[in-house]
């Protein structure tokens, strides 16, 4: 068992990593939480697999359980659901004292985070991811959005968990596909850290590794991020790390249509942004092509030659009066935020294509 303690300005939590940590939810939630109503957040693969026993777990334990299944995927992060579920939580008498769970994958705690961070001005949210990523990455640090149309996360906030609860068993429910994905954003964090982080990518060739290491791969990314988040919660410096990858990945999530799952974007971002800025006789872009196409994960894309990828790229959150704060490798472990304007972005976006 591991627990992280998480300490920002105005919040405290634990992470709590275990296997099995499900089968004891309700007593989990009890130590955190007075009885009260919840509203249990999920999508329709997680909600038959695991809200009954959530459910279950947390009546025998005193609280009064509503429950809301969105639709899987990306197009569910929408201000309709957002305004779906609140309405449905105002009918029901929900008031500053109840709360919300996540429970799901990066979608679902993105989604229910927001109708945490916006309902009556803010209540109480415990995280309880599902899917690989959400455990590496999306449950921890706080950042909860909505997509607008094709703009990833342009309506959010910073709103953190009392609770992390996460239970590796989950990951033996999900789709190869999304553990993949969500080992791009593992890559991304190892690539930061370097040292035995890295030195444990190095041995990963298959799914089959990553499962087998996926406790050690997600008390790894967590430890990262929780120390980041502790240092910068709003992201004024060092948290801007964590977009590694993500200027041009979630340029070309928004450009797919739904066709490339964040972490796959990631992936494709992480090498493009090396490609453009790491030094040549670092050889970063070549172990980061090597590592993330031993599992599959894309390293290219037909979309980096889309003339829209630029005008996705201005909606960065690190972009200020047209510089951006851009996050390449100088080598492995170790990373550069550098200002760029957007013009030389374009200009070397389309110089390299
Ligand atoms: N807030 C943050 O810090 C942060 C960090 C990284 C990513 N994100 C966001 O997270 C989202 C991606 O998250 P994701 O990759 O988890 O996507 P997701 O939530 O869509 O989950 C991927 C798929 O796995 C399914 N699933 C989840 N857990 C399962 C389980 N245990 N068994 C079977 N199926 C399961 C889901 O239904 C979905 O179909 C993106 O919107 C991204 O922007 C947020
Ligand atoms: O927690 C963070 O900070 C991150 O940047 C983690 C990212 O993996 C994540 O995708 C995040 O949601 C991106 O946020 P955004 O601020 O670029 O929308
Ligand atoms: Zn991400």
């Amino acid at each position: 068992m591991t627990n992280i303690n998480m300490k920002t300005t105005n919040d405290q939590y634990q992470i709590e990593i275990e296997r099995g940590n499900l089968e004891k939810v309700g007593t989990l939630v009890k130590s955190v939480w007075q009885p009260r109503k919840i509203e249990v957040v999920t999508d329709d693969n997680v909600g038959p697999i695991y809200l009954s026993l959530v459910e279950d777990q947390l009546k025998q334990n005193g609280f009064q359980v509503h429950t809301v299944t969105v639709p899987h995927g990306e197009q569910s992060k929408s201000l309709t659901n957002l305004a779906q579920i609140e309405t449905k939580m105002a009918h029901e008498h929900f008031n500053r004292s109840d709360a919300v769970i996540a429970l799901g994958g990066g979608v679902v705690g993105d989604l229910a985070g927001f109708v945490a961070a916006t309902y009556m001005r803010g209540i109480d949210l415990i995280q309880i991811p599902t899917s690989f990523l959400a455990q590496v990455d999306s449950s921890v640090g706080g950042k909860t959005a909505v997509d607008l149309a094709d703009i990833k996360n342009i309506v959010g906030s910073f709103h953190q968990p009392n609770l992390v609860i996460i239970d590796p068993d989950t990951l033996n429910t999900l789709e190869v596909r999304d553990v993949v994905e969500g080992y791009g954003e593992v890559l991304k964090c190892s690539a930061l850290v370097g040292g035995q982080f890295w030195q444990l990518i190095t041995q990963l060739n298959s799914v089959a590794d990553i499962l087998e290491h996926a406790e050690d791969l997600i008390r790894y990314s967590v430890a990262f991020k929780a120390q980041v988040v502790m240092e910068d919660e709003k992201e004024a410096g060092n948290r801007q790390l964590l977009n590694l990858g993500h200027t041009i990945g979630h340029g070309v999530e928004a450009l797919s249509n739904g066709k490339l799952r964040h972490g796959e974007a990631v992936s494709i971002g992480l090498v493009k942004m090396n490609q453009l800025f790491a030094p040549k006789d670092s050889h970063v872009v070549e172990q980061l092509i090597d590592r993330l196409g031993a599992v599959g994960l894309p390293v290219d894309s037909t979309l980096l030659d889309s003339p829209e990828l630029i005008e996705k790229i201005k909606n960065d959150k690190k972009n200020h009066n047209g510089y951006l704060n851009i996050i390449y490798l100088k080598q492995i472990g170790e990373p550069v935020i550098k200002r760029v304007s957007i013009a030389d972005l374009q200009r070397l976006l389309n110089e390299k294509s």
